[in-house]
């Protein structure tokens, strides 16, 4: 059993979700992270931001174990999934992963796209991945487009349309790699809402964003990232306002500036 963190506002002890330990992933002999360590609870919605190339993807890809690591250990639910043992695709059921391309089966609606990992990994029943499937489509503005192909979607439809799909396996945690980065700028904000409003429901979730507003309102903890370090986190207020590490500082002025 993993140790147990306090929720100061809520005055309850919450087991961490996911716990990861001095991680070190190299390609080669280029470190691209180095000693991370990060405690996410339920409920937690930590934001990686940091430059272009700092590890925010990487470390992502690691948590989703697409990625193997070279040294560390990441607790998901209190199982080490670090271990050579555990079965990647097991894991990968109980978290939601949402790319920077959208990645939807071009053949198949959207309402197919959705209720095919219920079905498939899950073994859900026809019956009720679809059910569940309409139902998060509604819920997110969506179910006008149930029965199109992904291709008659908006760049900003679509993407809203891979995070309900991520959604219909009910993860326990949602991994969201710069899911606006592609799109349109009028198209980014539709997106986000999404985000929000999970975030407003008590998703837990840890995302890379390039989007530091968005970071501000949506975070309980922001990670600056660079040179594959974890340099500072910290709650947004702090983050944005008040940051401790010089390099947070030079980095936020050069984004907000
Ligand atoms: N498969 C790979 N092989 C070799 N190097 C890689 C590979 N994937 C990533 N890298 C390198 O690892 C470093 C971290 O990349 P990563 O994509 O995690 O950064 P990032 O912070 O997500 O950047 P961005 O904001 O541009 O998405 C970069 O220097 C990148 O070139």
């Amino acid at each position: 059993m993993t140790s147990l963190t306090k929720d100061p506002s809520q005055e309850v002890e919450l087991a961490p979700l996911l716990e990861v330990r001095s991680l070190r992933k190299a390609y080669g002999d280029r470190v691209v992270l180095d000693d991370v360590s990060l405690t996410v609870a339920p409920g937690d919605v930590v934001c990686l931001i940091g430059s272009s190339g700092s590890g925010k993807s990487t470390l992502l890809r690691c948590l989703d174990l697409l990625e193997t690591v070279d040294d560390g250990q990441i607790l998901f639910e209190g199982d080490d999934i670090t271990d050579p043992r555990v079965d990647a695709k097991r894991v990968r059921r109980r978290m939601g992963m949402v790319f920077q391309a959208y990645n939807l089966f071009p053949h198949l609606t959207v309402l197919e796209n959705c209720v095919l990992a219920p079905r498939r990994a899950h073994g859900l029943r026809s019956k009720a991945a679809r059910e569940r499937a309409l139902e998060l489509l509604e819920r997110f503005g969506l179910a006008e487009h149930a029965h199109k192909h992904p291709d008659r979607l908006s760049g900003g439809q679509q993407q809203r349309a891979a995070v309900v799909r991520a959604l219909c396996t009910e993860p326990t945690l949602l991994m969201l790699d710069e899911i606006t980065a592609a799109l349109d700028p009028e198209l980014v904000g539709e997106v986000l809402d999404i985000v929000r409003d999970l975030a407003a429901r008590g998703t837990t979730m840890v995302m890379a964003t390039h989007e530091m507003a968005f970071a501000r309102d949506v975070a309980t903890t922001v990670c600056f990232l660079e040179g594959g370090r974890i340099l500072e986190q910290a709650p947004p207020d702090v983050m944005f306002t008040d940051p401790a590490h010089p390099r947070t500082r030079a980095f936020l002025r050069r984004v907000l500036g």
